[in-house]
């Protein structure tokens, strides 16, 4: 019998990074039995847990070898379902907003940051406001029980070095102890609900009523109007400090260090002193050390001593396919997306990758590897990086647990326009599709969001006074955060949303109120930035105001996957993560949801370009719009960027994230904003705390 492929892995990966086989054996049996023979658990992040334990072992403890010596075939169950990837993870985004919360929210402080502008400048909200509508429906909280499991994050520095060598795709390692998964569903129950209406308070001067216009573009903007808080000491040399040149960076030393099994390996010895070297050079000295560990590591199985048993060619072979997805997977999804069974996403190989091999993978011609109707280029002409490694994908996926219905029983003649012929934008008769948007056809027959529309847009996010924020008295945001102690919901913006024709309308495919749905089509490219933040999108030509520009895709998770994935992950922060979007805009507005119809959008592994566009404080020239297509239930929607302003040729595309960057709450660490806006959220708070501590 065949040895299983992925115990042939877990001893080639091992065997990269120094240990032998005859270590590993004895240590992988233990860890199988310990987790009930599943594989999927040591195979996590890396193999941390092996890890961890080879090196607790090598520490003291020995090899202990307590499990029999039956083959691994029969230790592991490949007929298990297969668990949830265990993936880095980034912000949930969050608008923070002050305000009260239903009493019904318990003993909780009151939430007081601002995002948009800074709380100090905002003058008090009256909760009893007439505007503000207050749904009840009786409140209900968790069993505290139900919370998940907190993952340990303490590790010994041998226990780091060696973990963050092989974290070299960019994966960080997680915690040493796996948790059981907790698959209890979490019953909301039904919720309290506090809509708010446009918000009267007073806007800050420097803020008021920002209404879309040019803004000079970050690189136009000379670097002391930068937040002063990009000024480190990653950022003197001019160059990334994020994603630059590592060698040259004083934070993090590369050394090739002795093993005690005598290969040689690559060592961090990290020094930072301060938030910003932590997330830029922490991850950039992964990045280099397992560049560094794979091609300074004999790769090549014929080389080492493999136990016979694992020395099947077919199974080497497999093993050499997935680390490019064209190179023999015909899907490029590892092996697992031909499951009929599941509408998962497979889980992602976590081989490691070179930037050579990052070169391939990613097409310079096309990053899109022919997913979209255009081609994407894209360039570095800052050092030598190539792209992270991820797959391409042009529409969301279902990672797991989301709910997401795409059934033509589900639109009902109320939700597509079946009577319609041709365009309906030139149609006579009312087109059923935007009947429930209130405000008739979002675009004009150019393919270009309407200016009103846009502009009511732009401002119900930006503006404080026309923001109509939601709160839930058990906001699953805040749930997943600390369910034990729940904080109150910082509020959902309400948004306008668009509607388009789909499948089930009897128009033409060409029909106007259709954009979204037909793919990115400008000329854009995915481009090293030159001011510290990593990769970022470009347009090639000028785009006119409202264009479509693409949509945010990745894999469609429920909050609390969402959320075990930055737990995983929280020991580092990986600086240039996407970060997660929760789809918000419409929890609470009809009714309570279930829990795994609180979703969002995860782009860290499977995305399309807009994982690379850039953050930008309050004046971005994207806004993110939601889009119903496919389905008429508001849980899930499409979320498309479209520019708010006309954008010059080769300006870099940005959207504003919606960062509190004051909330340090998060399960994850905020990046330092090197946006160049003026009204740079972080810049105002570098100074404030400048000004506080003088
Ligand atoms: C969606 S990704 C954007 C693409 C990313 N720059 C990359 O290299 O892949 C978000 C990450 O980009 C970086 N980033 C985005 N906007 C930034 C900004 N205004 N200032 C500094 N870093 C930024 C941060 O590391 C953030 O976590």
């Amino acid at each position: 019998m065949p040895p299983n492929p992925r115990v042939v892995e877990v001893f080639r990966t091992m065997r990269e990074i120094g240990f032998k086989d005859e270590v590993v054996k004895p240590v992988l049996k233990r860890l199988l039995k310990l987790y009930d023979k599943k594989i999927e658990l040591i195979e996590e992040d890396n193999y941390r847990v092996l890890l961890d334990a080879l090196l607790e072992d090598q520490e003291g403890s020995g090899n202990k070898q307590t499990v029999d010596e039956a083959t691994f075939d029969e230790d592991i169950q490949d007929e298990e379902p297969p668990p949830q990837p265990l993936k880095r993870l980034r912000p949930l985004r969050i608008r923070d907003q002050e305000g009260t919360v239903s009493p019904s929210s318990g003993n909780h402080s009151p939430q007081t940051n601002g995002t948009l502008l800074e709380q100090s400048e905002l003058e008090d909200r009256d909760p009893t406001s007439t505007n503000s509508m207050q749904t009840n429906i009786s409140p209900q909280h968790p069993d505290a029980s139900t919370g998940s499991q907190p993952l340990s994050a303490q590790r010994s520095s041998s226990q780091q070095q060696v973990t963050d060598r092989i974290a070299n795709k960019g994966k960080e390692p997680m915690s040493s102890q796996v948790p059981a998964r907790d698959k209890r569903p979490l019953d909301l129950g039904e919720k309290s609900i506090r809509i708010d209406s446009p918000r009267k308070r007073k806007v800050p001067d420097a803020n008021a009523l920002i209404v879309p216009k040019d803004e000079p573009v970050t690189e136009e903007m000379p670097l002391n109007e930068r937040p002063l808080a990009v000024i480190g000491p990653d950022y003197i040399d001019g160059n990334n400090a994020d994603h630059g040149d590592q060698t040259s960076k004083p934070s993090s030393n590369l050394e090739i260090a002795s093993s005690p099994l005598g290969e040689e390996r690559g060592v961090t010895n990290e020094t930072h002193s301060d938030d910003m070297s932590r997330n830029s050079g922490a991850s950039n000295a992964l990045c280099l050390v397992g560049t560094d560990v794979n091609k300074g590591a004999p790769s090549d199985s014929s080389n080492q001593s493999v136990d016979p048993e694992l020395q099947a060619p077919s199974l080497v072979h497999s093993l050499d396919n997935h680390v490019i997805p064209n190179g023999g997977d015909v899907n490029g999804f590892g092996t697992r997306l031909g499951d009929s069974e599941s509408c998962s996403l497979p889980v992602v190989p976590r081989y490691q990758t070179g930037c050579d091999e990052l070169r391939s993978l990613h097409d310079l011609n096309d990053i899109t590897k022919g997913e979209e109707v255009v081609e994407i280029p894209w360039v570095n002409e800052v050092n030598n990086e190539c792209p992270p490694s991820f797959h391409y994908i042009p529409g969301n996926l279902v990672f797991q647990n989301a709910r997401v219905k795409f059934t033509l029983s589900q639109i009902t003649a109320d939700h597509c326009c079946a009577s319609c012929v041709g365009n309906c934008l030139s149609s006579s008769s009312p087109c059923v599709c935007v009947a429930e948007t209130l405000y008739g056809f979002a675009y004009t027959p150019d393919g270009l969001l309407k200016e009103d529309f846009l502009k009511e847009c732009i401002s119900m996010t930006r503006d404080p006074q026309l923001q109509c924020l939601s709160y839930c008295t058990d906001c699953p945001l805040e749930r997943s955060r600390n369910e034990e102690m729940l904080e109150p919901c910082k509020g959902h913006l309400n948004r306008k949303f668009i509607k388009e024709c789909w499948r089930k309308c009897g128009c033409h495919k060409q029909c106007g109120n259709r954009v979204v749905q037909r793919g990115i089509r400008r000329k854009l490219q995915v481009f090293f930035t030159t001011d510290g933040k990593g990769w970022g999108l470009k347009t090639l030509e000028k785009l006119p105001k409202g264009a479509f520009i693409c949509e945010y895709i990745g894999e469609i998770l429920t909050i609390k996957e969402g959320h075990e994935r930055t737990m995983q992950n929280s020991t580092i922060t990986k600086a240039e993560n996407p970060p997660s979007v929760p789809l918000d805009a419409y929890w609470n507005l009809k009714g309570a949801l279930k829990d795994d119809e609180y979703l969002c959008l995860d782009a860290s592994d499977y995305g399309n370009v807009a994982r690379f566009i850039n953050h930008r404080c309050l004046d971005a020239n994207l806004i993110e719009i939601p889009v119903k297509i496919e389905t008429p239930d508001h849980h899930y929607y499409h979320l498309a960027f479209f520019t708010t302003r006309e954008v010059d040729a080769l300006e870099e595309l940005t959207w504003d994230y919606g960062i509190d960057f004051d909330d340090n709450d998060q399960p994850f660490k905020n990046f330092q904003c090197k946006c160049g806006s003026k009204f740079c959220r972080n810049m105002q708070r570098t100074n404030r705390s400048r000004h506080l501590a003088s």
